[in-house]
């Protein structure tokens, strides 16, 4: 296919703003070219529109198939009748003209035009009601078609694989593919406009036909200006939301920011407001001067088609009046072909425009279809082997991984190798982004290593049943979501598969420590933990901490993974939560804990220390702190400085409680 060039009007202005620089470090609007969305662009021509239009129509009705049957059987034959009636009380009024035109008494030619008048009333008004029938039928379909849109975008996000949500490519597909469920709604109304003007299109084409078929190409030479106009402005409005979707979305998020209630608290105390909504204008006023661009464009491309069509329609009436001035038509006819001309005028730039709509709301649900075939490709992968029942260790074998990333060469984990006994109590410590957290995420199959293995006994994770291996796993990591719903399914999300068992709830409260707070809120376990809703509520940090143990409790998974899992928790409920972490593991649980609090892990079988993605020690609390006089000892090193802080002997005395300070605050 070649390519199109871009003329200077079709592009807009790319220099970033200062607001984009300095929020967000560059331009938010994509540089489009002519390879990605080519064949969207190109088919944007008359010839295209019209030899697609049976598939555009046949994929609106699909949705609309798959919404509600019954509304579109409704719709389908309101329309198809009203088309009809409308053809035939043209063909009325022309015969009622012909007549009235004709010979004889004004009392004759009236009697004589009457059956006809009567017909035309009678379509008008069978014409008001099979209207009426349409609208009634479309608001029925409109939103169930956007339902089903969105449904199925969403069901086929939510499937993707972690990195895709990561990907920025993939979040501007579903930027896009999130207008394209209101596209499919607005394609309903304009197919059914579309199937409407084409009638009484055809009624007025089949009447100038039969007057002079010499009729039929000045009315498509009166029409041709306004579909090119149309057609342009819908190529660059389509265009234009392309380039800046990224831009308004980041507008959208600096305004949502004002308003947000967990942002609220800085936004008053450092005054942040006057900042966020000076960039907010600034944003918005790069995007109006988009509109305004569009809008000038827009301008004058109109008046250029009206210039045509001006002329178009001249040459028309002229050569009509050159018809009737030589004879070769008569006068009764000529009025009908003058009414028959402005329908069938008025009926084809309907057609265009309609058609012209139709077609600019199907290129965001072609984006939406696109966003499906992407998710498809990047969907998580079903079935695979079976893990063993009761496995007894798990593996990595030199793990190699780097996030994904523009410019990202840096390995998160670079040949990490280590065993996770079953059953056991094992702790990752390492500096910040020494890479526990990754380790864990390809733990729970949440991206895959770029080399080596992880294995459960013999079976390689990356072969395994995704959803079985989840199943497993049960995790409170450091970034746990706060659900914005009510305490019970708050902890009952642990197993959203199954309805929520109350007895469970309360054990699994229990065994975080929550249910004493619970049970203390405005409506106990049915008490919103959302700010700002009706009746909402809000905990403190430690309370969604233990809130979220309570939920990985309740998920039961044969794996407990627990990432800093006391950084909101006072001493009290610390002690009590590596209480119940040793209860579990002497029940066979296999707990794995990360945590930054080196005195407490003195609790683990086993401890592995990372640094820069490998681990470089392994052995119990004893043996990572005894000297032996043998290479670097980096936990002894790292437990003497927080030791240090308390002001104790960290190698010779233990720490009460589990407790010790953070060792953040020990980063090298
Ligand atoms: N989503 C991500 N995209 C890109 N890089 C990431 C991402 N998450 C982590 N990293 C990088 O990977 C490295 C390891 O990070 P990781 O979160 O695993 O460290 P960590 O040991 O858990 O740190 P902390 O103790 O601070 O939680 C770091 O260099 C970090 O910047």
């Amino acid at each position: 296919m070649t390519k199109r060039k871009q003329g200077p009007e079709e592009t807009a202005a790319t220099e970033p703003s200062e607001s984009e620089q300095l929020l967000f470090g560059g331009p938010l609007r994509y540089d489009l070219g002519w390879n990605k969305h080519e064949d969207a662009f190109l088919q944007l021509n008359l010839r295209s529109i019209f030899t697609r239009l049976p598939h555009l129509i046949a994929t609106t009705g699909h949705l609309a198939w798959e919404a509600d049957k019954n509304a579109l059987r409704l719709v389908a034959f309101a329309e198809i009748g009203r088309g009809i009636s409308q053809a035939v009380g043209l063909i009325a009024v022309n015969r009622a003209l012909a007549h009235i035109l004709g010979e004889g008494t004004t009392t004759d030619r009236l009697a004589q035009a009457g059956p006809a008048l009567l017909v035309a009333g009678g379509t008008a008004f069978l014409g008001a009601v099979l209207r009426a029938l349409s609208t009634a039928g479309t608001g029925q379909l409109e939103p169930k078609v956007e339902r089903v849109a969105t449904e199925r975008y969403l069901a086929h996000t939510a499937k993707v694989e972690l990195e895709a949500v990561e990907d920025d490519e993939f979040h501007k597909l579903l930027d896009s593919a999130s207008y394209g469920a209101g596209s499919a709604r607005r394609l309903v109304k304009y197919c059914q406009n579309v199937i409407n003007a084409l009638m009484s299109l055809f009624a007025a084409a089949g009447v100038l036909a039969i007057l002079d078929p010499l009729l039929l190409p000045m009315l498509v030479a009166m029409t041709l200006p306004s579909a090119w106009a149309a057609l342009s402005v819908a190529r660059r409005r389509y265009m234009s939301f392309h380039v800046w979707v990224q831009h308004s979305r980041a507008g959208q998020l600096i305004s949502r920011l004002l308003i947000s209630t967990d942002a609220a608290p800085e936004i008053r105390v450092h005054n942040v407001g006057p900042f966020l909504l000076h960039h907010f204008r600034a944003m918005s006023q790069s995007q109006e001067g988009e509109q305004e661009r569009l809008a000038r464009l827009a301008a004058r491309t109109g008046l250029i088609a009206a210039g045509w069509s001006g002329i178009a329609a001249a040459a028309a009436y002229a050569t009509l009046g050159g018809l009737l001035w030589t004879g070769a038509m008569a006068l009764s006819v000529g009025g009908t072909a003058i009414l028959a001309i402005r329908t069938g005028s008025s009926s084809l730039n309907n057609v265009v425009l309609q058609i012209n709509w139709m077609y600019e709301e199907s290129m965001f649900v072609g984006d939406l279809h696109r966003l499906c075939e992407e998710a498809a490709k990047r969907t998580i992968p079903v079935g695979g082997l079976s893990l063993p029942k009761e496995p007894t260790q798990i593996t990595f074998e030199d793990v190699v991984f780097t996030y994904q990333g523009k410019g990202n060469k840096k390995r998160a984990l670079n040949g990490a190798s280590l065993t996770i006994p079953t059953g056991k109590i094992v702790a990752l410590v390492g500096a910040n982004g020494s890479g526990k957290s990754t380790l864990i995420k390809l733990l729970c199959g949440l991206y895959q290593p770029d080399s080596g293995r992880i294995l459960w006994d013999d079976t390689d994770a990356a072969a395994a049943d995704r959803s079985e291996l989840v199943s497993r796993i049960a995790v409170v990591g450091q970034d746990f979501y706060r659900w914005p719903f009510t305490a019970d399914v708050n902890i009952g999300i642990g197993r959203p598969e199954v309805p929520l068992d109350q007895k469970r709830l309360e054990a699994a409260a229990q065994y975080a420590g929550a249910e004493s707070f619970i049970e203390e809120l405005p409506r106990g376990w049915k008490t919103l933990l959302a700010r700002g809703y009706k009746g909402g509520h809000n905990l403190s940090g430690g309370q969604w901490q233990l809130l979220g143990l309570g939920r990985a409790h309740y998920r039961k998974g044969q794996v407990l993974i627990v990432d800093e899992p006391t950084s909101a928790l006072d001493a009290k409920a610390e002690q009590q939560l590596f209480d119940q972490i040793r209860t579990l593991a002497d029940a066979g649980q296999t707990v794995i804990l990360i945590t930054h609090r080196l005195g407490s892990v003195r609790a683990a079988d086993l401890i592995h220390v990372l640094d820069q993605g490998e681990v470089v020690e392994t052995g119990t609390f004893e043996d990572l702190l005894s000297d032996d006089g043998q290479g670097r000892k980096l936990f002894r090193e790292l437990y003497r400085i927080q030791a240090a802080q308390y002001g104790l002997d960290g190698a010779t005395l233990p720490c009460q409680n589990g407790q010790a300070p953070s060792a953040n605050s020990g980063k090298r």
